[in-house]
């Protein structure tokens, strides 16, 4: 059994379940508060803290996991990165109080004080930088920090910027980006390696299919060159004969979601009938 560490709550263990659930793994829990749980095939899911999860996988406690690329630089442990899961995007920023004159990263002076969760990111930042600042480690609730005299500025995480805002911070910089990743233990062997590779291909392929949608339709015959570049699909649309005496075929093609309302209409312009448009579980290229 491969061993693949999951959050067991927080921001992204919803978003993650769900991925797992839509490639076949379906989290097969025995109840909220359990600990482990079968994924089906030859994986068994742990439910950890985000914070332990590089910890855990660079020990080899659990072949491989998935948490924020945030959290897995922070630790500065040894991971591979197996892909970038899109969810849970978000900014590791350096922010100051409205009031505080501080405009650009440049503005922080040598001695000042940062609150952070990301104690080691933030040392590396201002180091690397030539800043000579004091880093004040916090476990959460980092904004709070400038308004009780504790720190002058913070790093945190943000995404829509509305947390920053209520606490009267203004963003400064950017010390890192993040998204949700999978990450593997760098000693796993032949065959946890290629069960990770196809792990990472069934994701893969949910994703490629979230942003995209199936689109059947009957167009003229005669009209089929425009529909050509109206239908780009994967490798061009799928044409299958109609049997209505030649005047139409029925196109078959993968779109964009984002262009399917301007697709549909113009398939409709060109004579296009019997339009149909349906997701796609899986997208495998
Ligand atoms: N505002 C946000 N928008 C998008 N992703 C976020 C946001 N905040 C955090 N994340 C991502 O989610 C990960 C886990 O954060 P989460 O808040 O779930 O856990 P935590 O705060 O570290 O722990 P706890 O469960 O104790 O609150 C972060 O490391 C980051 O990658
Ligand atoms: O830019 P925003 O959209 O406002 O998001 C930013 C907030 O989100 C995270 O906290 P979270 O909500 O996960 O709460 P936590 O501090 O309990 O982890 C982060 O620590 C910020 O406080
Ligand atoms: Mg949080």
């Amino acid at each position: 059994m491969l061993k693949i560490a999951l959050p067991n709550k927080g921001r992204l263990s919803e978003e993650v379940r769900e991925l797992f659930n839509d490639a076949g793994l379906e989290v097969r829990g025995r109840g909220e508060r359990a600990l482990t749980a079968s994924l089906g095939g030859e994986f068994e899911a742990i439910f950890v803290r985000a914070q332990d999860i590089p910890e855990f996988v660079a020990d080899g406690a659990a072949q491989a996991g998935v948490t924020g690329w945030d959290l897995v630089n922070e630790a500065g442990r040894t991971l591979e990165s197996l892909m970038d899961l899109e969810f849970g995007r978000c900014r590791l920023v350096v922010a100051a109080r409205d009031e505080s004159g501080i405009t650009r990263v440049e503005d922080v002076k040598d001695g000042m004080r940062v609150a952070s969760c990301f104690p080691r990111l933030t040392q590396g930042y201002f180091q690397q930088r030539g800043q000579r600042v004091t880093v004040v480690p916090v476990s959460g609730a980092a904004e709070i920090a400038p308004h009780l005299g504790i720190a002058d500025i913070v790093v945190d995480l943000t995404s829509t910027g509305s947390t920053l805002k209520m606490n009267g911070l203004r963003e400064v910089s950017t010390v890192l980006e993040s998204s949700a990743r999978l990450v593997a233990y760098p000693g796993n062997g032949a065959d946890a390696r290629r069960s990770l590779e196809e792990l990472t291909q069934a994701l893969s392929s949910v994703l490629a299919a979230r942003g995209r949608r199936y689109l059947m339709a009957n167009v003229p015959k005669a009209s089929l060159a425009q529909v050509r570049e109206v239908l780009p699909g994967l490798n061009g649309p799928t044409v299958v004969d109609v049997m209505d005496g030649g005047s139409f075929v029925a196109v078959h093609a993968v779109v964009s979601s984002r262009t399917i309302y301007r697709t549909v209409n113009a398939l409709k312009a060109l004579g296009g009938q019997g339009i149909l448009v349906t997701r796609i579980e899986r997208l495998m290229a």
